[in-house]
């Protein structure tokens, strides 16, 4: 893949670039203007980013030949996710890799601030030596509230009651049982965990809700004397809310590492003795460095290689394991998808997928849309995949059921059917996958078959009468095309043949099978 080329627009560690060096062309241009990445970006088959690159609409849409851009860390608050969607990028982060990081970062900030320990540092290089500006306030004993209880929260939350701190948290988006294994009281509101915390740390994405979710009446609601830090994002604590809070006293102390604009520079908040702050260094360090440049080349290499990538934010989330399972289906899924345009010429007005079996307990979302992937990809110019295709088939005024039964049907261990429909009438397809994991499309239309959707099937309705399968294979053997597979089936007087070949059919030898007598319909089926 020397001739892909991938350009890492901010610093990740040395062993993420010699992964990416040994398949890639790469351009690492750490810093790199804004205005030179925009005249550069249409050379460049993936973008590696961290928190600064803004990756925007402006960008994306000269970036013409991106197929992926890679976020080497968590939030991607900074990748405008749609832009990127609409045109088939990947966005992949590495959500797992630095949260070790931020939460450690959490904790030292807290400390640091409740313990005055960056300012009595300052104090003491500068050649002084006093203890009573100095004296802070054990976290023993105090209530935490944490405001996300996710990834970073639940760290957070875990490190925190090995200090004899009681943990109460808000977020209305996670099962109780998750509040019950990090060892948190559940509030129900944000109200009710200002009111009651002596502690206040938030761990949320920012996006429109959280940006700015703890503000001036919020801060009001605060005990006195409340302490805050933020090591998620900067502006989900409104900044002129918390300067103010700060000179009144109502918060006693801050540790911030991050701020709603950055790079930050002379930020109000840096002149209060108790705020302690650091440059974003939550992700930053050897460890999580290491860990968050192999990972994002990894995927990076996948994408570009047109594998599934595990950490993709615009596709439903899977993990490792459970994209090992559903690969095979993928390939069914898709295979069904791209029956119907080599079958009918109608628009598609809507599209039912039903999973049932052993399959209906997975995430089915990837097959439906490894199915549209396969339904559009023959039928438009611009690119479809994994990523637009929901989008594209939403766009062209089709919509997209799913129904899971985890009982079998029919008798299958598994089975996905589709039904697409048109103005006129309707098509149905059925799948399955064997033992071995070998997908074979088992009924189209109510006629039963065992087709295996690889190279090239003829497909053929004809009279159910004696005098008509002769002829028909006759005229593929004369023109020679070796039939490897074959099944026939019947249903009220009609005959389905399924005709598995070795090798193309031309129109010359379609129109032979077309006109043998009793034969009704002839469609060539190519699969990938
Ligand atoms: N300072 C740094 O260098 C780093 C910062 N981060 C930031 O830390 C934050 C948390 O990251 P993760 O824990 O990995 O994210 P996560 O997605 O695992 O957890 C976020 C949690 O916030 C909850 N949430 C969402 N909206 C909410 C709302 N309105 N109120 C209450 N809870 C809400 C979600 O349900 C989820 O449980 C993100 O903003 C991320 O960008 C992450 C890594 C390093
Ligand atoms: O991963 C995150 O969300 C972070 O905030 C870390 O950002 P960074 O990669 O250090 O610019």
């Amino acid at each position: 893949m020397k001739n892909r080329r991938v350009i890492v627009t901010e610093r990740i560690a040395e062993e993420g670039l010699e992964l990416l060096r040994a398949e890639l062309d790469v351009d690492y241009r750490d810093g790199i203007s804004r205005a030179e990445l925009l005249d550069i970006i249409g050379e460049y088959d993936a973008l590696i980013v961290r928190s600064v690159t803004k990756v925007n609409e402006e960008l994306v849409s000269r970036g013409t030949r991106l197929k992926m851009v890679g976020r080497a860390g968590n939030g991607i608050d900074n990748i405008d996710v749609d832009a990127c969607t609409r045109r088939g990028i990947i966005v992949a982060n590495t959500p797992d890799s630095n949260t070790i990081s931020a939460a450690e970062q959490t904790i030292a900030l807290l400390l640091s601030s409740v313990r005055h320990t960056a300012e009595a540092n300052a104090f003491l290089k500068g050649g002084n030596w006093d203890r009573k500006p100095f004296r802070g306030v054990e976290l023993y004993g105090k209530t935490v509230g944490i405001v996300g209880l996710g990834r970073i929260g639940s760290m957070v939350a875990t490190r925190l009651r090995s200090f004899g701190c009681r943990i109460i948290a808000y977020d209305p988006y996670i099962s109780d049982e998750r509040f019950e294994r990090f060892g948190a009281e559940k509030k129900n509101t944000l109200e009710e965990l200002l009111r009651e915390a002596d502690i206040i740390t938030v761990h949320t994405p920012k996006n429109e809700e959280t940006y700015g979710m703890i503000g001036e009446r919020e801060l009001a609601m605060c005990k006195d004397g409340v302490r805050v830090v933020n090591c998620a994002r900067g502006g989900i604590i409104n900044e002129k809310a918390l300067v103010d809070a700060l000179r009144s006293g109502k918060v006693a102390s801050a540790g911030l590492d991050v701020f709603d604009e950055e790079p930050a520079y002379n930020n109000p908040l840096f002149e209060f003795k108790n705020v302690v702050v650091t440059p974003h260094l939550g992700a930053d360090t050897v460890e999580a460095q290491r860990r968050v440049g192999v990972n994002i080349a990894e995927q990076v290499i996948m994408g570009l290689k047109g594998e599934l990538v595990p950490n993709v934010v615009n596709l439903p989330t899977v993990l490792r394991e459970e994209l090992e399972t559903l690969r095979p289906y993928i390939d069914l899924a898709r295979a069904m998808g791209s029956m119907y345009y080599q079958m009918e010429k109608a628009p598609v007005d809507r599209v039912e997928l039903g999973f049932s079996g052993e399959i209906a307990n997975q995430e089915t979302g990837l097959l439906t849309i490894a199915f549209l992937t396969g339904l559009l990809s023959g039928v438009m110019s611009e690119k479809i995949n994994y990523v637009n295709a929901r989008i594209k088939a939403e766009e062209r005024g089709i919509k997209v059921f799913e129904k899971k039964e985890d009982k079998k049907l029919k008798g299958y261990v598994n089975l996905i059917t589709a039904r697409i429909f048109n103005h006129e009438h309707n098509l149905e397809i059925a799948g399955t996958l064997t033992g071995g994991g070998r997908p074979y499309i088992v009924e189209i239309n109510g006629f039963d078959t065992d087709l295996y959707p690889r190279g090239i099937v003829v497909l053929a309705e004809n009279d159910d009468r004696p005098g008509v399968i002769g002829p028909f294979t006759t005229a593929l053997g004369e023109a020679g095309i070796n039939i490897s597979m074959m099944r026939v089936s019947s249903k009220d007087g009609v005959n389905m043949m399924a005709v598995s070949v070795d090798s193309n059919v031309d129109d010359a030898t379609l129109a032979r099978l077309r006109s043998v007598s009793g034969v009704r319909k002839v469609r060539v089926l190519r699969f990938k």
